[in-house]
């Protein structure tokens, strides 16, 4: 699509990837809006936008496609704006925010000749800023959209084309089944990851040996709760019915195995983690989606002072970023193995390359 342009509204996280993506599939000019002139200076200067615009009319104006991506009670704000503003006719506006109800209920551009179609690719990470957005974000990650009755058809195609760069798998919903969806998987384990360091926090133990001994299980499960505080403040007030019911789902699920260990009643504890393994077991691993997946690769290594910043040198000067590095016990056979984690398939796979080229062997799981 030569000679088109975009506008993205907020240049963080995800407007960035979503900027990002686009590039790597269309010759469209960007142009980014940020009520953060810092992030959006960043912006320009990483090469994520082509333009820096002086205010959200003007970035908009001549778009073929606007893509919202500040926080959700914002993104109403900024929607309520562009209904005011002139658009060019036959644009697309969307969104991407983690809540969809409010704010495809606050978004009708008929009268301009617009269509708006909600959306909310579903990955992400704790990072917030433009400084963290990548191309490869949304990869193979579910991409909820929600268009209405009347949105046609040509126009849902036109988005998922803009999208494409994304490489991830559209899936369209109602803006109402998706809050439930969202609010079971995403909103509410974030308040239980947040009320878990809470917990840890309150404790208030003298010694600090429970924040220091804070290992492995603790760290995955409170992983989310580094997010960035204003985004989950704006989606549990938009997705407050859904969070209230779970709440109250919860106290009962609690309030069983309160009485489960009171009573020592070890046949229905081990029956409870049971089917909670079972379940967990079935959900898909090597997708995003529902649940954030993460890419190994095994590196077998020699017992060698540096071997480990030698590996991750290699990486890093070829610009791929591991999320988590693991020393794994000796096999008799070799010295050691390091277990890598990447966040997309493409990172593993250039990892494996590189360091297969430095003479490392390097293999997946099973
Ligand atoms: N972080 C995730 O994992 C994730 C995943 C999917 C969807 N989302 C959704 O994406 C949206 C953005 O999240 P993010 O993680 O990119 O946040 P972020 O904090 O990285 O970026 C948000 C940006 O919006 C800007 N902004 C705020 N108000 C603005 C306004 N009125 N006008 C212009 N710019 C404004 C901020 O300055 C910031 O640069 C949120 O709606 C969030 O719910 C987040
Ligand atoms: O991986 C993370 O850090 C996320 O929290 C990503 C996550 C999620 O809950 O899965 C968070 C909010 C978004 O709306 C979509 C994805």
């Amino acid at each position: 699509m030569a000679n088109k342009k975009v506008c993205v509204i907020g240049m963080g996280l995800i407007g960035g990837s979503i900027a990002l993506a686009i590039k790597k599939e269309h010759h469209a000019e960007i142009t980014g809006v940020d009520v953060d002139k810092n992030q959006l200076r960043l912006a320009k200067s990483l090469g994520v936008i082509d333009v820096c615009a002086e205010s959200l009319e003007a970035g908009a104006k001549e778009a073929d496609l606007v893509v919202v991506a500040v926080p959700v009670t914002k993104t109403v704000n900024i929607l309520e704006k562009l209904q005011q503003a002139e658009l060019k006719q036959g644009a697309i506006v969307t969104d991407v925010g983690s809540t969809k109800q409010q704010i495809c209920a606050s978004a009708d551009f008929s009268e301009q000749g617009v269509t708006f179609i909600g959306g909310h690719p579903m990955a992400g990470s704790h990072k917030s800023g433009v400084q963290a957005a990548k191309p490869h974000l949304f990869e193979n990650a579910y991409y909820v959209l929600t268009p209405t009755n009347g949105t046609g058809m040509n126009r849902v195609i036109q988005l998922q084309n803009w999208l494409k760069g994304t490489s991830a798998r559209f899936i369209e919903m109602a803006p109402q089944r998706h809050d439930q969806v969202a609010g079971l998987i995403s909103h509410f384990p974030h308040i239980i990851a947040a009320g878990l360091v809470h917990q840890v926090r309150d404790a208030g133990e003298k010694d600090g040996m429970a924040s220091q001994l804070a290992a492995g299980g603790f760290r995955d499960i409170t992983r989310i709760a580094s997010a960035n505080p204003i985004m989950w403040r704006d989606i549990l007030l938009q997705n407050k019915e859904m969070l209230l019911q779970l709440l109250e789902d919860w106290k009962i699920q609690m309030n069983k195995m309160e009485l489960l260990i009171e009573e020592e009643d070890s046949e229905n504890i081990l029956h409870y983690f049971s089917e909670a393994k079972s379940f967990r077991d079935t959900l898909p691993v090597r997708e995003k989606g529902a649940l954030q997946s993460f890419y190994d690769l095994f590196v077998d290594v020699p017992d060698h002072p540096g071997v480990i910043s030698d590996v991750t040198g290699i990486l890093a000067k070829n610009n791929i970023s591991i999320i988590n590095i693991r020393i794994m016990e000796t096999r008799e056979d070799i010295t050691g193995v390091l277990q890598l984690t990447f966040r997309s398939e493409t990172d593993r796979e250039e990892g494996s390359r590189f360091l297969q080229q430095s003479l490392y062997d390097t293999y997946l799981a099973e």
